[in-house]
């Protein structure tokens, strides 16, 4: 069905065909109803099969009471009369009223057969029943009781079924902040496109009042707020999850607070609060955070900055708030034009041109291709270190230096200001994660492409007005019409359990591990689905089986599954394990503990994988700083990490502006590999000798790294082609490579 919509999204986006169009809504409509269907038809047998049976064995100390009393039961016998109990309908019925569907009936049976046909001395009260039905002095319907105690030890849910479902009722979110409904809150709507002052006016609000607190999506924006207000004299401290910075030299709380939306508190009163990109609030991952934002935030007035599309929702939910929206509309403060061509090729890229990228592959090849052609760029994406992101925005924005081409992934769709003339899409096909938590590739969305391309011809840069357009002739009809939708209405909010609701679980199903505690919680909960969904808990569930069989108080579990972790980097989660494996020890998380875990000090990357790898570090040194704030006794040397991170920030920048070398000495050591050592090993090695043993020079590996870097999507054949061409015809003499090669196995012959 979704796939179905995706190809006729395409389908009308190229045609503009109108009926075409029509299908679509329609079908949207039908598959949003579709989806809620089935979030409504949680059908009792996936329920039941996410609840693990606790074995129940016999008690092997019974003396055989009701053997001595009542003689040995005939075990052929016996199985006669269970299987005719369990064939009973009226049995069926009766176990059914008690909770247990038939997934349930089965399982218990096969476990209660198994209990009585193997057990040397059944329980005296059980045994006599059975010899009463067969001496024909009771009857079948007796052996009920004695089956459903052994079903309820099997399966404790069923004994407090009600309160589970009590505890995940998320119907009412707005009534679980007390504090936000006692004050009488007037809720501002800031809507309107991109560039058109929204966040300023509500920033305006919030740096003249005596006290607020702006929550924003990104750790930049929180901290270019930050900044600003300071700049202008109202005190601001800042809170993420990795960092608190206070304005007073003392380390006082000032009355304003910038953080990032996670960090929002719900407790302290301010007089204005700005919550921004309110549109977020749909997001499957983070959209809660949004939610809780807007129904906790004591404050006497709420800033919301974001798309129209939010409006309706907003009203809604402010309905069972018993509050009034009112909305202030803006317009675009400078103009986006759209161009009637593709870019076409690399050569015709200009100052102040900005291509967006959907990969990092892509990133790479563009950067690598442009360099080619003689120009300097600046390279921006997601996992890069803030500091580094805000050194290549300096570089680019900065009218005398001579680098004028950005090339970025969307991570510069919210947040960062640019001096973006125009912004070219490389392509707009992005993978994305459906409501499945599945990775899908799709079109991008149409608030995904006016957010992106609004970055163009930003109000108060050097360029009056902004363009857009395609790096393909192919992609700009389908651009154009992207651009020329309003964003699709929001129709539901974000919500997810909290760390109170899961302990509650665990109180009543002390078996059951935390990942299986999320899945019976979301499975159980009632959601108003006219204006909320659950957020996916793909991410915690990953981490918490991860942890599971590390003991941990289910407190600090959940906490260390919240950890805002990328489960995609190998390198973190293993760190990530190990100090949760410290942390069980009670062991202090120490600075010199870190450094032997993570080989500091580290050398600057000589190839991509190097890159990789310390932006990865970067990430382990934020997850050590997340930590701190929840575990502060055992991670207790947060400013040395601090101090780490800055350094490596640097060393990391070092590489970024060497983006292209990198990439060539990447495809040096991969024209190396003669294919005796699988890629991993080969990237260990590397990862050793490079950082562990800080070693200088290229270190030679033995394996197919090609492979290696194509399966990871970090190269793709085309541009592994792109630049052995490149490379040849402009860098290197040809013969080079087979001279490394003799070089690097007459080292080899002497390692052996
Ligand atoms: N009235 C104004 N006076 C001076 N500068 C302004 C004014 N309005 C907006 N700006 C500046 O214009 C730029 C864009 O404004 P702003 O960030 O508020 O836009 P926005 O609508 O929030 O955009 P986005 O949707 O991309 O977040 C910012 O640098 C902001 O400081
Ligand atoms: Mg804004």
């Amino acid at each position: 069905m979704l796939q179905n919509a995706s190809k006729l999204r395409l389908l009308c986006l190229a045609t503009q065909n109108v009926q075409c169009s029509k299908l679509l809504n329609k079908l949207n409509a039908t598959s949003s109803v579709a989806l809620l269907q089935r979030r409504l038809k949680k059908t009792d047998t996936n329920l039941s099969s996410l609840f693990i049976p606790v074995e129940v064995k016999p008690n092997i100390d019974d003396i055989n009471i009701g053997a001595e009393l009542s003689g040995n039961l005939n075990k052929t016998d016996l199985l006669k009369i269970l299987n005719k109990f369990f064939q009973n309908k009226e049995i069926k019925t009766l176990l059914a009223d008690n909770g247990l569907d038939q997934y349930l009936q089965h399982q218990a049976y096969v476990s209660f057969r198994r209990y009585c046909l193997e057990a040397q001395n059944l329980p005296a009260d059980i045994h006599l029943v059975f010899s009463d039905v067969l001496h024909g002095a009771g009857n079948i319907t007796d052996i009920f009781p004695y089956f459903l105690r052994h079903a309820k030890l099997m399966f404790p849910h069923l004994d407090c079924m009600d309160d589970l479902r009590k505890i995940s009722d998320l119907r009412s979110p707005a009534n679980w902040y007390p504090q936000a409904r006692a004050v009488n809150r007037k809720i501002i709507f800031h809507a309107g496109p991109t560039n058109s002052g929204k966040t300023y006016h509500a920033l305006e609000r919030f740096m003249t009042s005596k006290s607020g607190v702006y929550c924003g999506p990104l750790k930049l924006l929180a901290s270019e707020v930050f900044n600003k207000s300071n700049k202008r004299g109202t005190p601001c401290d800042l809170v993420t999850g990795e960092e608190r910075n206070f304005a007073d030299p003392k380390g006082d709380a000032s009355n304003h607070v910038s953080c990032t939306v996670e960090m929002t508190s719900v407790q302290n009163p301010y007089e204005v609060a700005v919550i921004d990109e309110i549109q977020m609030i749909k997001d499957h991952q983070r959209g809660w955070a949004w939610t809780r934002a807007l129904l906790g935030i004591v404050a006497e007035e709420i800033h919301l900055c974001g798309e129209a599309g939010a409006i309706d929702l907003i009203r809604q939910i402010c309905m069972t708030t018993g509050e009034d929206v009112e909305v202030r509309n803006y317009k675009r403060l400078t103009p986006l034009n759209v161009e009637d061509s593709a870019v076409g090729s690399l050569d015709n890229v200009m100052p102040g041109d900005c291509i967006v990228c959907f990969s990092k592959n892509d990133i790479y090849s563009v950067s690598r291709g442009i360099e080619a052609t003689g120009k300097e760029v600046a390279v921006i994406y997601g996992g890069l270190p803030p500091g580094t992101k805000l050194a290549q925005a300096a570089k680019f924005n900065d009218p005398e230096n001579s680098c004028k081409i950005l090339v970025a992934t969307d991570a510069i769709g919210m947040g960062l200001n640019l001096s973006i003339k125009r912004v070219i899409f490389y392509s707009l096909i992005k993978p994305t994660m459906n409501e499945k938590g599945e990775r899908e590739m799709d079109t991008i969305s149409v608030s995904a492409a006016l957010q992106i391309a609004g970055r163009a011809g930003r109000y108060g840069t050097q360029w009056p007005e902004g363009s857009v357009t395609t790096f393909k002739q192919e992609d700009l009809t389908t651009l154009k019409r992207l651009l020329s939708c309003t964003p699709e209405p929001i129709i539901q909010a974000g919500l997810h359990p909290t760390a109170d609701q899961i302990e509650l679980y665990a109180y009543h199903l002390p078996n059951s591990s935390l990942s299986n505690l999320m899945d019976i919680f979301v499975n159980l909960s009632t959601v108003d689905d006219s204006l909320y969904f659950m957020c996916q808990t793909e991410d915690f569930k990953f981490l918490a089986d991860m942890i599971q069989h590390v003991p941990l108080p289910l407190r600090a579990r959940y906490l260390f599954c919240c950890a805002p972790i990328n489960k995609k980097m190998p390198f973190v989660c293993t760190i990530f394990l190990k100090f949760a494996r410290q942390y069980s020890k009670n062991e202090t998380i120490s600075f010199d503990w870190l450094c032997r875990n993570i080989g500091w000090p580290l050398q600057p990357p000589k190839t991509i994988l190097d890159l990789v790898h310390l932006e990865a570090v970067f990430d382990v040194l934020d997850l050590y700083l997340w930590l701190s704030y929840r575990f502060g006794d055992l991670f207790n040397e947060p400013d040395l990490i601090r101090d780490m991170q800055r350094e490596l920030d640097q060393i990391i920048q070092q590489g970024i502006v060497q983006l292209t070398r990198l990439l060539r000495n990447s495809e040096t050591v991969i024209s190396s590999g003669t294919g005796d050592v699988d890629g991993e090993e080969f990237l260990m090695n590397r990862q050793k000798q490079s950082y562990l043993r800080g070693q200088k020079g290229i270190q030679l590996g033995k394996g197919k790294l090609t492979e290696r870097l194509l399966a990871q999507g970090i190269l793709t054949p085309t541009m592994l082609q792109e630049l052995k061409k490149e490379w040849n015809k402009k860098d290197a003499p040809v013969e080079k490579p087979k001279e490394d090669v003799k070089k690097i196995r007459r080292k080899r012959k002497t390692i052996k």
